[in-house]
């Protein structure tokens, strides 16, 4: 209940801080919509019986009132929809961005291998609207509220037993709350399936998957698998939505036969004379009101109900976000410099849910301002050693030691602004130039000389001075006058990127140059394998991780994996001294270059 509850005030909230103003004239002309039609039928009633009696004055002033309530609701009615969408438009804005923070403020990748958190995820962004929605949801169901107590005051003024009219309206609520049910199980029941579903639209329609896509010709399979998924999700759904009608039509049978009840039990009041025409033909007008007010309220019941279930939705992962990620019993601080450097101590590692051990008992040593270079063949464990070292997942067993000091005692925020790097999987980033290097470090966005810098250590100074206004240069065809750049152009920036960050204890890069030739990374890498050894006083560890061993050999320190494990480490001759897998890979590739 107290989840409920919770779930309940956050979102409201949305609202009234998104847009308080329109949201308390939302309410105030829900209400006054809500107070127009049973005050309708009370002056239609009050006319009548005054015409009757020839009580000309009454009649007038209750055909003033009907006619004020008219006006009213004609205003009301067009105010509402104004405020209703300006509500909507300005919550959604700020849900999302709250969203944005909580996943991006969730430190580790680790959710990313948990199925339920995916499930959730997809489920929340499918319906994320109807987080914005809880205002007028809740707004309807207050409206809804005062036209029910006060078409119900008016009924049981005429005879209590019509109060019974008003008792239908909570079996209509049971059954949309059943009905509701059986459509947000479907939901849940098919969240894997409808993410097979989208993703297979994504690759069948994103550009970067069109070359393999036209190549094997695979655009018929994925769209008959999507067509197969589709009728899953959508079978499922349907079959809950037709059982939810089902249970609507028992709902409809029961009000129509209470409906007649009322109007056949005012009819017989008035030909016994204890009920006046008046009565009547306000009964009918309240019979007709109470009817649209239980249709009004078993929708934004509904309404209601279902953004209390994504709501709950968003509080879980508030409470998963907060939960996620480490907390130190003894915090610690990252080094100012490192003079020992990093070490590895029998460090263990399984992917969530996953049997197999990637990393297997893995222990090295990375000194101080050295150049680690780490190699093996695919699937060897590289890219998740890289991954424990910036800390996005932590190691089941053994240690990771920045200068003798566990990193499971450093906040994951505190190591990350002393890493820098760049990954086989970079982002490109859609945004001027400047921005799209400067976002590593947001403090030199402004910056030309620094960002300049970065672009020349990344070897990727022609990349902007080629661009229409240079820094300034929108990226990217999506944008008005945007200039498109090709895969090793947006691989240099994320590397300019990578090393806009001047004092890091860790700089990772991670295949960062696999777009670019062998020539350019090859030069590249001296760059990098000079500007860490200028950096040495800084004590940064910098680490690469590249198939190409011309480049690889420059290292101070070559570790070979090969399954989870270190099978040789050394300098490039020493390990040629003994050869093994590394000689042996080495030579296999000098000898295709020869
Ligand atoms: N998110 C994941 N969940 C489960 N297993 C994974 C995940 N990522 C990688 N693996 C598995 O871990 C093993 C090591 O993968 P990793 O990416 O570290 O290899 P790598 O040496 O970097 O390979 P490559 O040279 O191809 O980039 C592989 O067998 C892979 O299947």
């Amino acid at each position: 209940m107290r989840d409920t509850w919770r779930a309940f005030v956050t979102t409201i909230s949305f609202g009234f801080r998104a847009a308080r103003w329109y949201a308390v004239f939302q309410i105030a002309t829900e209400i006054a919509l809500a107070l127009t039609g049973p005050l309708i039928a009370y002056g239609a009633g009050v006319l009548v019986d005054a015409a009757g009696a020839g009580d000309l004055r009454t009649a007038l002033t209750a055909g003033l009132g009907i006619a004020a309530a008219t006006g009213l609701l004609i205003v009301a009615l067009y105010y509402n929809a104004h405020c209703v969408f300006a509500v909507l438009e300005r919550t959604q804005a700020l849900s999302d961005r709250t969203l944005m923070k909580l996943l991006g403020g969730i430190d580790s990748l680790a959710p990313h291998e948990n199925p339920e958190y995916l499930d959730q995820i997809q489920l929340l962004r499918e319906e994320r609207e109807s987080l914005a929605e809880m205002t007028n949801a809740t707004a309807g169901l207050v409206s809804a509220l005062v036209g029910f107590g006060t078409t119900a005051v008016l009924l049981a003024g005429v005879h209590p037993a019509l109060i019974s009219l008003a008792l239908l309206a909570f079996v209509s609520l049971w059954i949309t709350s059943r009905a509701n049910d059986l459509a947000v199980d479907a939901q849940e029941d098919t969240g894997e399936t409808e993410r097979l579903r989208r993703h297979l639209f994504d690759i069948g329609t994103t550009a970067g998957a069109g070359k393999e896509l036209r190549v094997f010709g695979l655009t018929r399979e994925l769209v008959r698998r999507h067509h197969k998924v589709s009728d899953e999700v959508l079978d499922t759904r349907n079959r809950a939505a037709w059982r939810g009608a089902g249970l609507k039509g028992i709902d409809g049978a029961i009000n129509a036969a209470g409906f007649f009840g009322a109007i056949a039990l005012v009819v017989w009041l008035a030909v016994q004379g204890r009920a006046t025409p008046g009565d009547v033909v306000m009964v009918v007008g309240l019979t007709i009101e109470m009817a649209a007010v239980v249709a009004t309220s078993v929708g934004y019941s509904g309404d209601f109900l279902w953004c209390l279930k994504q709501a709950r939705r968003f509080v879980w992962l508030e409470r998963f976000a907060a939960s996620a990620g480490k907390r130190p019993d003894e915090p610690a601080t990252p080094p100012a410099s490192l003079s020992r450097g990093i070490d590895l101590v029998d460090v263990t590692y399984r992917y969530p849910g996953s049997e197999r051990t990637v990393l297997d008992g893995v222990s090295m040593h990375l000194p101080a301002g050295s150049v680690v270079a780490l190699v093996g063949e695919n699937g060897a464990g590289k890219s998740t050693l890289v991954k424990l070292l910036c800390d996005f997942y932590e190691p089941d067993g053994g240690e990771i030691l920045v200068d003798g000091v566990d990193l499971r005692r450093i906040p994951t925020r505190d190591w990350r602004t002393r890493l820098t790097g760049a990954f086989q999987d970079f982002v490109e980033l859609q945004l001027a130039a400047r921005e799209a290097v400067g976002v590593a470090d947001t403090t030199k966005i402004d910056d030309d000389a620094a960002l300049h810098g970065a672009l020349e250590r990344a070897g990727a100074t022609t990349v902007v001075t080629g661009l229409p206004r240079g820094l300034d240069t929108g990226l990217g065809r999506a944008w008005d006058g945007g200039v498109e750049l090709s895969g090793g152009q947006w691989q240099k920036l994320a590397l300019a990127r990578g090393l806009l960050r001047t004092d890091p204890l860790l700089a990772v890069f991670d295949e960062p140059t696999a777009a670019l030739d062998p020539q350019t990374e090859h030069a590249l890498f001296e760059r990098f394998a000079n500007a860490a050894k200028a950096g040495r006083s800084r004590g940064t560890v910098t680490l690469l991780v590249s198939h190409r061993f011309s480049t690889v050999r420059m290292a101070d320190l070559i570790v070979v994996l090969d399954g989870g494990r270190i099978r040789e480490m050394g300098s490039h001759e020493h390990l040629m001294a003994h050869p093994d897998l590394y000689a042996e890979l080495y030579e296999l590739q000098s000898s295709s270059y020869r």
